[in-house]
């Protein structure tokens, strides 16, 4: 479904990779792993069509992602480093925007669900920078409960949770690929599935 031909990205002087060839299917996950600086964030930023490769192909559905446009963000959401939350807005309206972007439409009700199941019962009507850090990452995490995109990009996604938050997003991530889904991501730690494939690539030789 996601498949990745020659693909060679460089920042400034420096090649990170080149001619990388790979191709994930619905029901895996793909752990991109590799040490500090070797181009996972700019492969997953190539990935979502953020950051240009200087060559290679990247295709959706058989159709490069450069010509789907639209069609091929609405299958996909991206969790980068930052978390995306508006400050000024509460978790509520933050995920209603973010639904809205993303093209779907979600019920509030279901979006108090969303914030239930993350743990932030209590906190949904508060403007989020007054949110801990954790707090504000859980309601980033928040999307993919709400999202309907088969595609998940995820850079560093564990990073400043808490074991509980840790072991809500694995299940997630679990869920999504059991219903087919495709989740792609860096992140220094093992996770497990109970259903479906784990791929691994190694960046950096
Ligand atoms: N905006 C930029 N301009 C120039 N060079 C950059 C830029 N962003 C990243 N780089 C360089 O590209 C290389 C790869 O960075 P990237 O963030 O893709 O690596 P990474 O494998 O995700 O690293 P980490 O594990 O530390 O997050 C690094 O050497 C970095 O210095």
């Amino acid at each position: 479904m996601l498949a990745v031909t020659q693909l060679q990205c460089k920042r400034g002087d420096r090649l990170l990779f080149s001619g990388l060839d790979f191709a994930v299917a619905g029901g895996t996950l793909l752990h991109v792993r590799g040490a500090n600086g070797s181009g996972k964030t700019t492969l997953l930023r190539s990935l979502c069509g953020l950051f240009t490769p200087d060559s290679g192909e990247i295709r959706w559905k058989g159709e490069p992602t450069r010509r789907l446009g639209e069609d091929y963000r609405r299958d996909l959401l991206y969790f980068g480093h930052l978390n995306g939350i508006k400050g000024d807005l509460t978790g509520i309206e933050n995920l209603r925007i973010a639904a809205t972007l993303d093209g779907d439409r979600v019920e509030d009700s279901a979006i108090w669900a969303a914030l239930a199941r993350i743990g932030l019962v209590g906190f949904e009507d508060l403007p989020t920078r007054m949110l801990s850090q954790g707090q504000k990452k859980r309601v980033a995490l928040a999307r993919l409960i709400l999202s309907k995109a088969p595609l998940w990009i995820l850079d560093e996604p564990f990073t400043a949770l808490d074991v509980g938050a840790v072991d809500l997003l694995e299940t997630l991530i679990a869920e999504h690929v059991a219903h087919a889904g495709i989740v792609v991501l860096t992140t220094h730690q093992e996770v497990g599935l109970t259903s479906g494939q784990v791929e691994r690539l190694h960046l950096g030789g």
